[in-house]
């Protein structure tokens, strides 16, 4: 009968993230609370890669990791978890404030199955994971053959995309044309 329960398991990958507090152990710990939660199997863990904060301004650097695992949870459940697990490391929702804050835990699901979803409460496939090097790094590093199920690209083609979409931009803020003195 083992099997038919293993039928019914949904591959996710999960992002961490953590820019307060000691990032490293904080997103480790929360991958194993994670891997107790029942009906959540654990497959593997990326490396944590740090960054500077995007899209909000903040002192503190970012440690980012990507977690695949295997799930019976439906998604509004996983999330339920998800939020528990933060709450645990002292994350706190402010409401009436603008904009990202600095947390010492941020847990995102990025993937479920091949599931499509845009609700209010949640949106499938994360919606700016292509935006985010935080999170095609980790992912290309550890499913590079994994498809996007609405894109159908892979996890390293859009890692490659942002990279090369990244470099232009740094470009176009550094282009140097030539002119004529006396021009402005
Ligand atoms: N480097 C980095 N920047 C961010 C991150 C993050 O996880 N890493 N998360 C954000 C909001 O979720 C906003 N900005």
């Amino acid at each position: 009968m083992e099997n038919e329960t293993e039928m019914d398991k949904i591959r996710a990958f999960i992002g961490l993230g953590s820019n307060l507090g000691d990032g490293p152990s904080i997103v480790q710990d929360a991958w194993r609370m994670l891997g107790e939660v029942a009906g959540v199997d654990l497959l593997a863990l990326s490396s944590p890669y740090k960054s500077a904060p995007v899209e909000m301004s903040s002192q503190h650097w970012f440690t980012n990791g990507v977690g695949k695992i295997e799930t019976l949870l439906p998604p509004p459940a996983l999330l339920q978890e998800l939020f528990r697990i933060e709450a645990a490391f002292g994350r706190k929702r402010k409401s009436g404030s603008f904009g990202y804050q600095d947390r010492p835990l941020d847990l995102d699901i990025l993937y479920y199955g091949e599931i499509i979803l845009d609700e209010p409460e949640l949106i499938l496939p994360h919606p700016r994971i292509r935006e985010r090097l935080f999170v095609l790094s980790p992912l290309a590093e550890l499913d590079p053959d994994f498809r996007d199920p609405v894109s159908g690209e892979t996890a390293a083609a859009m890692e490659a995309e942002l990279k090369r979409k990244i470099a232009e931009k740094v470009m176009k803020n550094q282009e140097i044309i030539r002119g004529k003195w006396g021009e402005s």
